[in-house]
């Protein structure tokens, strides 16, 4: 693994049973990089980041995240991830679900305090820290584990679909903080839908049926296949342009 490789993924597969769903995947994401995955709806992306963030086990090939060899519970302080479904504890306020992570994270005392002020004022939760999170929209819920994630200041930050159901203003301040992060040298690995910001990050890679079919800068890719926006480059990649 090169000095400053954050994520290494070689030769990755992963079935569930009988189903094939990645193919001899392999990719390196430098350290302080913005990666985006973009494939269609079940192409494979949430199952890779799911490998990366070391919650399961690729079938073939190995995935190393700053050195080692996931997946690995020791790794967890390390790694930030957001899943595509809000991983929350509706019962409780967003204080309390903030406290319950925090404490995972080994976060505590003063410092726990702050962490989790800045976070929720970052994703523009500040006013709703008490209250309960069934009562939380949709997008809230997707602001609150945006703040889990960045809670304890991880190397590596994992986002599933981070943006949806977000409204443009507060996306554009949550790039504004994910492009800041990356120059204080955090590595974001995304999945994304949204053309807008595929083109913002610094690596893309395109997925379909569980292959990695092209990987390059949002420039790179579209001068690869003379198209003059990257959502005409998803519709090469994706083999839906004649
Ligand atoms: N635990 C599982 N058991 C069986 N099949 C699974 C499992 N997890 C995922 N799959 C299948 O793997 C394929 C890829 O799913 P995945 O969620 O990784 O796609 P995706 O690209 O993230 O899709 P989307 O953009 O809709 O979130 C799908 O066909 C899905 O049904």
């Amino acid at each position: 693994m090169a000095i400053n490789t954050s994520i290494e993924v070689q030769h990755v597969g992963k079935q569930f049973g009988e189903k094939v769903v990645l193919q001899d995947i392999t990719l390196a994401v430098p350290k302080a990089q913005i990666f985006g995955l973009l494939g269609p709806s079940g192409s494979g992306k949430t199952t890779l980041v799911r490998l990366i963030a070391g919650i399961d086990a690729p079938s073939s090939g190995t995935v190393e995240v700053l050195g080692e060899r996931m997946p690995q519970l020791a790794m967890l302080s390390n790694i930030g991830y957001m899943a595509q479904s809000d991983a929350l504890y509706a019962e409780l306020t967003a204080q309390e679900n903030l406290e319950f992570f925090s404490a995972l994270y080994g976060l505590a005392g003063a410092k726990r305090k702050q962490r989790i002020l800045d976070v929720m004022e970052l994703v523009d939760l500040g006013d709703h820290l008490k209250k309960q999170v069934s009562n939380y929209s949709g997008g809230m819920k997707r602001r609150l584990s945006l703040a889990i994630s960045l809670l304890h200041e991880p190397a590596i930050l994992i986002l599933d679909e981070p943006t949806v159901g977000i409204d443009p203003v507060l996306r554009k301040s949550i790039w504004e903080e994910l492009s800041s992060l990356s120059q204080k040298g955090t590595t974001i690995l995304l999945t994304t839908h949204v053309m807008d910001e595929a083109d913002k990050c610094h690596q893309l890679g395109m997925i379909r049926d569980g292959r990695l079919t092209a990987v390059g800068t949002p420039d790179e890719l579209k001068q690869a296949t003379s198209s003059s926006t990257i959502e005409e480059a998803f519709l090469f990649y994706g083999g839906a342009r004649a």
